[in-house]
């Protein structure tokens, strides 16, 4: 189907899901999670073909392992749809409704936005998340995954449609551009006749490419070269926890740590640990100072800018508190930053000073998660400066509508 054509359907379908109540949005939501159980067998043989084509392209193990499912990941998948259906409807709903002199009442009244179009990375789970946050906030969803991930996603959207038909909700409200020339962004991001809103997640050359080119409204996702200061009061033994975290539970997604500035003053006594704890599966570059204390591959200011992705982590000592959040502040990228500290002073001032979505104290950068902040999964983590910003959830997901009931009242 062509691009304008798979519209056409989203169009219609989402003014069907628009009027639909709440069970009926849920039932349809528990079908499609259905028929991921059923269909599991056939999303995981898809899964390999991308798995195969990305190990012949030589793609990094750190992607290969963002880009691959295992049945535990389908079930994770299908958690997360089935935490959508136990959270409010976010339709519908009014938190400021007040009446004038003139006896009209106003209600500030939350709606869908109509048409969301994704533009992502090649992490099928996203797929199924998007999915189900559109449904549930009553928008229809238009679906560009990266083309190292088409057989996994073309698969995942046939279950999901296989479980609608067995819905009241029509298939249309999910459709997926098959086409993986990325010339197709360009015209997606120009539909304004059909498409409300258009959120690119991915890297910064995708981000500059629809923030220059797109004619739709965007909400800009981003780049997370993200940090740990480990301050001079910190408990070291939760900072290496954290750092550890951090860095290798996951190094191939945006909330993973690059960077770690670590204070003069406990410099000596906290680095042989780290080298200790990491050296045999993260490659470790370091600053000068660092260098003296432990073996480290010499950094060069390209390593305090870089997202590696990667295991491999840059080690920066600096001078104190200030000079933590100089460096974050030149080199941050808004998404998430942390410190380890006892000091509560020093907890709020970086709290407050820092310019991101999510400013951790004591705790891992891996918490930046839609699933983990209790909003059932993400449609991407915003780093703009504008609202919506941070894990985009249910609630970021609608428009607003004063409705104003009245019964004759004229202006004068
Ligand atoms: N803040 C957030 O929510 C998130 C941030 N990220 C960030 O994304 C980056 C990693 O993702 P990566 O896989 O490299 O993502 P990319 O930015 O390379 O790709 C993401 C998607 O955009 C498409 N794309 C990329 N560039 C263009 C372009 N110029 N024109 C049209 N389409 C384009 C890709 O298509 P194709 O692959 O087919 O070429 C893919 O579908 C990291 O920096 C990570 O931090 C990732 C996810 C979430
Ligand atoms: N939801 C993610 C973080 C956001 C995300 O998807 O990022 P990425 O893996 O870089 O595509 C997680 O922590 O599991």
């Amino acid at each position: 189907m062509s691009l304008i054509n798979q519209c056409k359907e989203l169009k219609k379908a989402s003014l069907i899901l628009e009027m639909a109540n709440t069970n009926v949005k849920n039932d349809a939501l528990e079908s499609v999670c259905k028929s991921l159980i059923k269909n599991q067998d056939f999303i995981l043989k898809e899964n390999q073909k991308d798995i195969q084509n990305a190990k012949r392209k030589n793609i990094k193990e750190s992607l290969i392992d963002r880009l691959a499912l295992t049945e535990d990941r389908i079930q994770g998948m299908i958690d997360g749809i089935r935490r959508i259906i136990d959270l409010k409807d976010p339709i519908w709903q009014s938190n400021k409704v007040w009446t004038l002199e003139n006896n009209l009442t106003i209600s500030k009244m939350t709606v869908p936005l109509g048409i969301i179009g994704i533009i992502y990375e090649s992490r099928p789970n996203v797929t199924v998340d998007a999915f189900g946050l559109a449904l549930k906030s009553g928008n229809g969803i238009l679906l560009r995954g990266s083309s190292s991930a088409i057989c996994s996603n073309k698969a995942l959207v046939k279950a999901i449609k296989e479980g609608l038909r067995n819905s009241k909700i029509p298939e249309g409200v999910i459709e997926l551009i098959e086409d993986t020339d990325r010339n197709v962004v360009k015209e997606m991001i120009r539909l304004n006749d059909y498409i409300d809103l258009v959120i690119p997640r991915g890297g910064k050359g995708l981000i500059d490419f629809v923030v220059q080119n797109a004619t739709v409204p965007t909400i800009e996702t981003g780049v997370g070269n993200c940090h740990i200061f480990v301050d001079e009061s910190a408990n070291q033994k939760n900072a290496l926890k954290i750092i550890e975290n951090a860095k290798t539970q996951r190094p191939g997604v945006c909330n993973a740590i690059e960077t770690v500035l670590i204070h003069k003053q406990i410099a000596k006594e906290i680095l042989p640990n780290l080298y200790q704890l990491l050296k045999d599966r993260v490659e470790l570059r370091g600053c000068e100072i660092t260098q003296e204390i432990i073996p480290v591959v010499p950094a060069t200011e390209q390593d305090w800018q870089e997202e590696y992705l990667d295991y491999i982590l840059a080690i920066k000592v600096v001078e104190n508190l200030e000079q933590a959040i100089a460096h974050i502040s030149k080199y941050g990228t808004k998404h998430s930053e942390a410190i380890v500290t006892e000091n509560y002073s020093n907890a709020k001032t970086f709290q407050r000073r820092i310019d991101a979505a999510a400013v951790y104290v004591n705790a891992s950068t891996r918490f930046t998660d839609g699933g983990e902040f209790g909003f059932g999964a993400e449609m991407g983590i915003s780093t703009q400066k504008m609202l919506p910003r941070g894990p985009m959830g249910l609630e970021e997901l609608v428009t607003i509508k004063y409705t104003i009931q009245g019964n004759g009242q004229i202006r004068e």
